[in-house]
């Protein structure tokens, strides 16, 4: 029976040190870090993941700087207020809550966001810096699966990895940070040929898809490690991209659905937007195991 990978747990214990780094520093620094969530319309799932975000904030001393744009705002107007939030002193991350409603183009929204305020790590600078290995704030969801990884004790170097998906937002920045821990890494996709196959041949699977209970016992080697990123709204409740009872049973360990990864995906964007807030302010963090 595998390890479950509680997601949870490692959320809490972060926050708690979030909590301390912000005490400590606030008299430092004069003011509370700031985030601010910038939604556009009404994705009903967006809502739930914007109040989680808002409830963690106020958790760990993070001011809420939420906006919310109605669905027929036009690019111009949500420039506008990327571009205020860019200017305002208190804010010292910035999350463009995807997706956008339909009509509205993601590229140049994202680019114009402060790669220094961008706690989603998504902005075209902060990717490249992950890409060359610099510091700056990486992808909150593949950043979090690395945090669960290194709680566990998974060791990475001399691994085989395959990541399924190849998203921005996932797959991609989750391929260079396991292969910046000397795993090898492949990456499989919708015109992947015998897919099992290859993800048979993994010591870490992550499945990164968005395609509910894909990966079953036939795609995974029996010992490996599991991570499932999918998460997914059905009639009979919430689940991700793994058939978790019929893959628990042969895997190492794995991380369930929910409980796993989103918890840890709202954490890291809390950690990007403290270690902004200190960055600005020029003061030391205590957070460079978390993100470099
Ligand atoms: N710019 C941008 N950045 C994102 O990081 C981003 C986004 N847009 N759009 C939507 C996805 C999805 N996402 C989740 C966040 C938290 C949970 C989460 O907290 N999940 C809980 C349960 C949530 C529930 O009960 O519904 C769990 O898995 O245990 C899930 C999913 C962030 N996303």
């Amino acid at each position: 029976m595998a390890t479950r990978m509680d997601g949870r747990q490692l959320a809490g214990e972060i926050e708690l040190r979030l909590q301390a780094t912000i005490a400590e520093r606030l008299a430092a620094v004069g003011r509370p870090p700031g985030l601010a969530v910038l939604r556009v319309g009404d994705d009903p799932a967006s809502g739930v993941y914007v109040a989680n975000k808002e409830k963690a904030c106020a958790r760990v001393g993070i001011t809420s700087l939420g906006a919310h744009l109605d669905a027929g705002s036009s690019a111009t107007e949500v420039l506008a207020a990327v571009q205020q939030l860019n200017a305002d002193t208190a804010c010292d991350g910035i999350l463009l809550q995807l997706p956008l409603p339909a009509g509205l183009d993601e590229g140049p929204l994202l680019l114009a966001i402060d790669p220094e305020k961008d706690a989603d790590g998504l902005h075209t600078l902060n990717l490249g810096r992950l890409l060359k290995g610099e510091p700056g704030p990486r992808s909150c969801t593949p950043a979090g699966v690395m945090a669960l990884l290194a709680r566990h004790g998974v060791a990475l170097s001399g691994q085989r990895a395959v990541v399924v998906g190849r998203s921005i937002l996932v797959g991609q920045p989750m391929a260079l940070m396991l292969q910046a821990a000397d795993a090898t890494v492949s990456v499989a996709h919708s015109r992947t040929p015998v897919l099992a196959a290859l993800t048979r041949q993994a010591d870490l699977l992550v499945v990164a898809a968005g395609r509910p209970r894909m990966i079953g016992s036939e795609h995974v080697k029996p010992g490996a490690v599991v991570i499932d990123v999918g998460i997914h709204r059905t009639e009979s409740g919430l689940c991700g991209d793994v058939r978790f009872e019929e893959v628990e049973p042969i895997a190492s360990a794995i991380s369930p659905v929910p409980g796993g990864v989103g918890p840890m995906t709202v954490t890291m964007l809390l950690v990007n937007t403290v270690v902004a807030w200190c960055r600005r302010a020029g003061v030391a963090h205590d957070l460079g195991d978390l993100v470099p």
